[in-house]
């Protein structure tokens, strides 16, 4: 990279000046890969026979193996058929969708389409293996809608990610020149677009493993395409283990003998793709599938590496993204962080005042889970002229997205994984880890940038740190809680030790699953599910969720508990957290905080706000919210979810409108039914011991109890950071355990 001397760029720190090449001397403190052409291939050695695909049938008469599936490669060479085929009408396309359909074209998957689609026809099950960018997500649903492949029916592709179900479908409905709803859909937890004529459905793993409990054999699926199937999150391995059963159940020709062609479902075609190198892992899961290997990036990603292994990855990303602002040619930065998005947010603007009045603008665009999904959106938004975007992702933005504009990433290499602590180890319950990110990861998080020209991908690691990193991260089915999973399987009535998985969780974390249940009354001592666990099950809630709004009928405060557990179950927090300004926020809010602690301060101000909604105005609700320091968003989505749990508890026959007016104790004490398991009782030295655990946890220094001690407390979720926090707490009288029976010692 030639060094610049003539801009005055930041040394935060102190340290040194950076535009040196103190970083990206590639000389010195960085190498390209190879040429510097690109990238990391898999380096598979893929087969091509003559201008024919290989036959990846690797069964012997007896099933036994006797020859590796082997990949093909899709170049446009060998004869095959380059894309001719497309759909589109070809006679109204607006200038926009004539250059979608030029780009739709240049894709590296587009030259086999033809090959890719006879392949997929001959196969009941295809692994597709593709790098970033080939085109896999947003063309191979269309090919197959084109091709007639599909049939009548729908066609999922199914997503790890909410951002990335939404946006892909936004996408997919551009080239097809229709609006999302129609044509391409999609549906994620608390969101759904699609209409009758829905064909493509971009979904969350979770949205489908949820179908599953109303139509068993996905019936109205003629495709399930599995995305970014590596990430192996739990939903995806559920999800694949349960479309084993149903193509069994769907395409058995000994099945389809004995029924009436009226009830006789369409063969179910699976599809599981992937960027990564874990094609033959999926293959011999499903009885050694067909491999097919798609060739080529649409465009290259350069890669380096630091020399040295960075210390602290915040600063370290901070002096790349200004070293790239300062001498690199516009093109948006994608900066992957584990955490502390905000901190590095400040210390950006901060330093990007200083700049010179020529240099470009600086805008900044946080990227991460919990922030509200209008938000992420923005991400999306062209930049504007004289200005690059700096997008600030957690790895929500690592698979399946494309950014328009971004050029160059800025890996940190660090990641937050979720891991179950037992309570064996004192835990019980799911922690978020900083961790070390593996090769897929890394390779994915290269392959955002040069989505639309050339890429640069700068890792703030050593080459030789990324050549030691796992190839792929543990499957989340081995290291999460398995209890909202279980439930579901319950109600298909399966069971976990009984399904067919890629990979088996460890029995420690099953029986914990059980036991949570059970504490639910999800099921019974035989294990069998009760008709309280069919009913939580109906809830797109956590069980523990579900199990206080079952509760809530009981104590007739159903209106009361919908209230609270929506704001709970929304994508952002409710409560803005602005370091500077805590002390006014915490004055501001004085008025909404409950003595019983945080579950009834968020019913003051959900109460608050519809007063407030009722008599005035949006721009004096969203004036209101500023002043005391509160997220709108929040609320508004807390609205939508409010709405469609309404709408389950209507099945159910809950009646959601019971309300306990001024009394509290119902509330907290249907809340409390769920919450169980995450209740401490306080010690002599004022912490509290967890009641199903035996580690000691403190209340979290943002709770409106954090200054008072009580005799017994439940809460939302534990922090894990030095110490143990419970957040979202509140005060509950010791006499309700024992209103549980013998709850608490069956547990201990
Ligand atoms: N929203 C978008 N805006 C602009 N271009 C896009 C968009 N979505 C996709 N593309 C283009 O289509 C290409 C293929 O995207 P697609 O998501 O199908 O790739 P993929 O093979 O599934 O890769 P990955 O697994 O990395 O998502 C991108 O590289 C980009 O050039």
């Amino acid at each position: 990279m030639p060094s610049t001397t003539s801009t005055q760029v930041p040394r935060p720190n102190g340290k040194a000046p950076h535009v040196n090449g103190k970083h990206f001397d590639k000389s010195k403190k960085y190498t390209s890969f190879g040429d510097g052409s690109d990238d990391e291939r898999p380096r598979k050695t893929p087969l091509v026979l003559n201008g024919s695909l290989t036959n990846g049938k690797a069964h012997g008469p007896n099933g036994q193996r006797h020859k590796k599936p082997r990949p093909s490669r899709f170049n446009g060479q060998n004869g095959l058929v380059n894309g001719q085929q497309d759909g589109s009408s070809k006679t109204s396309l607006k200038p926009s969708s004539i250059a979608l359909q030029a780009q739709r074209k240049s894709l590296p998957i587009a030259k086999g389409r033809q090959a890719l689609i006879d392949e997929i026809n001959k196969h009941d099950i295809t692994v597709l293996l593709g790098e970033t960018g080939s085109g896999k997500t947003t063309q191979i649903p269309q090919y197959l809608l084109e091709s007639g492949l599909a049939g009548t029916g729908i066609i999922a592709v199914t997503q790890p990610r909410k951002v990335a179900a939404t946006s892909l479908a936004e996408r997919v409905a551009a080239e097809r020149g229709t609006l999302v709803g129609k044509l391409v859909g999609y549906s994620v937890r608390f969101d759904e677009r699609v209409g009758p004529d829905t064909r493509i459905k971009y979904m969350t793993d979770g949205m489908i493993v949820r179908e599953l409990l109303s139509d068993r054999l996905l019936s109205n699926y003629s495709v399930v395409i599995v995305d970014e199937a590596h990430e192996r999150t739990l939903r995806t391995d559920l999800l694949m283990a349960s479309l084993k059963r149903i193509q069994r159940e769907r395409n058995s020709p000994t099945d389809l003998k004995g029924k009436s062609s009226a009830n006789r479902l369409n063969p179910l075609k699976i599809i599981i793709m992937s960027a990564t190198l874990d094609a033959e892992k999926f293959s011999t899961f499903y009885e050694n599938a067909k491999i097919i290997y798609i060739k080529g990036r649409q465009h290259p990603v350069k890669i380096f590496h630091t020399a040295q292994g960075q210390q602290d990855y915040g600063d370290s990303a901070m002096r790349t993204f200004f070293q790239i602002h300062t001498d690199r040619p516009p093109g948006d930065v994608l900066i992957f962080l584990p955490e502390d998005i905000e901190s590095l947010q400040k210390s950006i603007q901060v330093f990007a005042k200083r700049l010179p009045q020529d240099k470009m603008e600086v805008l900044i665009c946080p990227m991460y889970a919990a922030q509200a999904p209008i938000e992420n959106a923005k991400v999306f938004h062209p930049t504007p002229p004289r200005t690059r975007k700096c997008i600030l992702a957690t790895n929500i933005a690592e698979t399946s997205l494309t950014i328009p504009g971004v050029k160059y990433v800025i890996d940190t290499g660090k990641c937050k994984e979720k891991r179950y602590l037992t309570r064996d180890t004192g835990g019980g319950f799911d922690a978020l880890l900083t961790t070390d990110i593996t090769k897929s990861s890394a390779m994915q998080r290269a392959g955002r940038a040069g989505r639309e020209g050339t890429g640069f991908c700068f890792r703030l690691y050593t080459e030789e740190a990324y050549s030691k990193m796992e190839l792929s991260t543990q499957p989340e089915i081995l290291r999460c809680s398995l209890v909202s999973s279980l439930l579901q399987l319950k109600c298909l009535g399966e069971d976990l030790d009984e399904l067919e998985l890629m990979d088996k969780p460890d029995d420690i974390a099953i029986i914990s699953a059980y036991k949570s249940l059970w504490l639910l009354d999800a099921i019974n001592k035989n294990k069998e599910i009760t008709p309280l666990g069919h009913e939580m099950a109906h809830f797109p809630l956590e069980p523990a969720y579900a199990r206080a709004v079952i509760a809530s009928k009981e104590y007739g405060c159903t209106s009361e508990v919908l209230d609270i557990i929506s704001i709970l179950s929304s994508s952002s927090k409710l409560f803005l957290d602005i370091s500077e300004q805590r002390e006014a926020a915490a004055e501001a809010r004085l008025k909404f905080k409950h003595s019983s602690g945080d579950h009834l301060t968020i019913l003051n101000v959900v109460r608050a706000y519809h007063d407030i909604s009722q008599s005035e105005a949006k721009a004096a609700r969203k004036d209101w919210c500023r002043k005391h320091f509160l997220n709108e968003r929040t609320l508004l989505e807390a609205n939508n979810i409010r709405e469609q749990l309404r709408r389950v508890c209507s099945r159910l026959h809950i009646d959601y409108n019971t309300t306990c007016r001024d009394d509290e104790q119902p509330i907290i004490r249907s809340i409390a039914h769920g919450l169980v398991q995450n209740s401490a009782f306080i010690q002599p030295d004022g912490s509290y011991k967890q009641s199903m655990a035996q580690s000691l946890v403190k209340i979290h220094p943002s709770s409106s109890l954090c200054d008072k001690k009580v005799e017994a407390i439940i809460y939302d979720e534990l922090i894990y950071t030095n110490q143990i926090y419970a957040r979202g707490v509140s005060s509950i009288h010791k006499s309700f355990f024992a209103t549980l029976g013998t709850l608490i010692q069956r547990q201990a």
